[in-house]
């Protein structure tokens, strides 16, 4: 199955082909860091780790960079307004997003370099771009020369003319033009700074990335990511910074998520309405807040609503018991001798659906599509097992190993298909309900009770069906 990503830089949905053979080599700009992540950081970062899980279940290797823009003007000014040294207060909050994206189930990038561990390669990196004439020196900074690079604009569509207006660039001193860019700052009294060949100061924004991208992914790698404000002027300069430095094409594609919004505006911190992961996890599982931001395409606006939350967690909550009426099928399911005509109806719907799935994937990671395919299996094996008297074990089997895909590609589930965890935790559960069987009998009900009560408050719900005592999961 061909995967077919949207480039923004070619504005179209492209056939996938990594630049090795079996690796993809991927670079998601990191947070800078000088809050706690809300909502809208919370979706790029689910968005980019369900592409990265999609890749590894494709049986790619995926090397994935995270940076951290530990030192920059936002910092250094929360800094100043709380009184924290600017390190201290970058270091603090990239543990939060550390933890934060723990609990939300990102997997961990392989590595989260940081701006202010590489600040000599990145002053290396400037100075060849002073060798080759596209950087120089103004009075309080190094610039990089936009109208040096003949494709400005290639990424983001946006014309250097407009920029000369003066619209939509960072103001300079030193500069020669309006659209240059800072490629180091030198130090202003009491910010924090690096020694360099242009005197004291600390890099400009989007020059760390270049550095640290070729650094750990080489001079040209396979997909580059972020949220849709970062295209221009964020990637568009790290294009023109690391394209004029080594002389050919640097990123094959470019991948942006939607904002979240709220009430039509972005969800920000600088508009003041957002609501972080701390405060969300409060209200919602994890899997909740997952399973609301895949219900949309990464690329399309998220609104952010107690509705749409709610909405989220009633239909996780729909697949939940979905996977608990098939684990407690599987229980006393027969082999197959035979299938009739339910059976190959039931196949069938599991067979289009599990289709239906990584068609959606691999149509530029169409999770949106691809939960309709999840819901339509579910809702074919739970007419299945209500119409079926004796189900086949080999028909729930087919729709538990699809859930396990769907579970290790959008990291939902988890604890389901935890096998180890899961068997341990089992038989823990039956033998409480034999203990609890033995203690009905000989009528003490307290106690007996006490069993159920406390299994429930733990989100296993017992429930008796004439001799039988069945138990279900039910925490969501
Ligand atoms: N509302 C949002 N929706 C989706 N992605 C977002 C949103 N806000 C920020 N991001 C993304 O999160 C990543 C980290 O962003 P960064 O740390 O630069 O945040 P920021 O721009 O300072 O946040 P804010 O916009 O709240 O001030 C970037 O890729 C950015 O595009
Ligand atoms: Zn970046």
């Amino acid at each position: 199955m061909v995967l077919r990503i949207y480039n923004t830089l070619t504005r179209q949905k492209e056939e996938f082909k990594p630049l090795r053979d079996g690796e993809v080599r991927m670079y998601v700009c990191g947070p800078t860091v000088y809050d706690y992540p809300h909502l809208g950081h919370a979706r790029t970062y689910i968005a980019f780790d369900v592409i990265r899980r999609y890749l590894e279940h494709k049986g790619y290797t995926v090397l994935m960079v995270m940076n951290f823009t530990d030192i920059d003007d936002k910092i250094i000014r929360r800094a100043k307004e709380t009184g924290e040294d600017p390190r201290e207060l970058a270091e603090k909050f990239i543990k939060i997003f550390l933890e934060d994206m723990q609990a939300l189930k990102v997997k961990p990038a392989d590595i989260y370099p940081r701006v202010t561990e590489h600040i000599n390669e990145i002053i290396k990196f400037i100075e060849k771009l002073r060798e080759k004439g596209y950087a120089y020196e103004g009075s309080d900074g190094v610039y990089f020369e936009v109208q040096k690079f003949k494709d400005y604009g290639k990424l983001s569509g946006i014309k250097v003319e407009e920029l000369r207006k003066g619209a939509r660039v960072e103001p300079g001193e030193g500069k020669k033009n309006p659209e240059d860019f800072a490629l180091w700052k030198k130090a202003k009294p009491g910010e924090p700074k690096w020694e360099s060949p242009w005197g004291e100061g600390r890099p400009g924004w989007h020059i760390e990335c270049s550095v640290m991208s070729s650094k750990y992914l080489g001079e040209s790698f396979d997909i580059h990511g972020g949220g849709n404000d970062l295209i221009f002027p964020h990637h568009e300069n790290e294009i023109a910074q690391s394209e004029a430095c080594f002389g050919h094409e640097w990123v094959r594609y470019w991948l942006h998520t939607g904002f979240v919004m709220v009430k039509g505006e972005k969800m920000s911190k600088s508009l003041g309405n957002f609501v972080t992961v701390r405060e969300l996890l409060q209200r919602y599982s994890p899997e909740v807040i997952r399973f609301f931001v895949l219900q949309k395409h990464y690329r399309s606006p998220l609104d952010y609503t107690e509705e749409g939350l709610q909405h989220a967690k009633n239909n996780l909550e729909r697949l939940y018991n979905t996977l608990e009426n098939i684990r407690v099928a599987m229980e006393k399911a027969e082999i197959s001798y035979t299938w009739g005509e339910k059976e190959f109806e039931a196949y069938e719907a599991v067979r289009d659906g599990r289709r239906k799935f990584y068609e959606a994937m691999d149509d530029d990671f169409n999770t949106a599509e691809a939960l309709r395919a999840v819901f339509e299996v579910a809702n074919a094996i739970n007419k299945y097992l209500t119409e079926t008297e004796r189900p086949k074990e080999s028909i729930l089997r087919k729709a538990w190993e699809f859930f396990k895909i769907v579970s290790e590609i959008f990291g939902i589930f988890e604890d389901y298909f935890k096998e180890e965890k899961k068997g341990e935790e089992e038989e823990l559960i039956r033998l409480l309900i034999e203990v609890r069987a033995q203690l009905r009998k000989e009528k003490r009900y307290d106690l007996a009770d006490k069993i159920r009560d406390e299994l429930k408050r733990l989100g296993i719900q017992l429930e008796d069906k004439g001799e039988e005592t069945i138990w279900k999961r039910i925490k969501v």
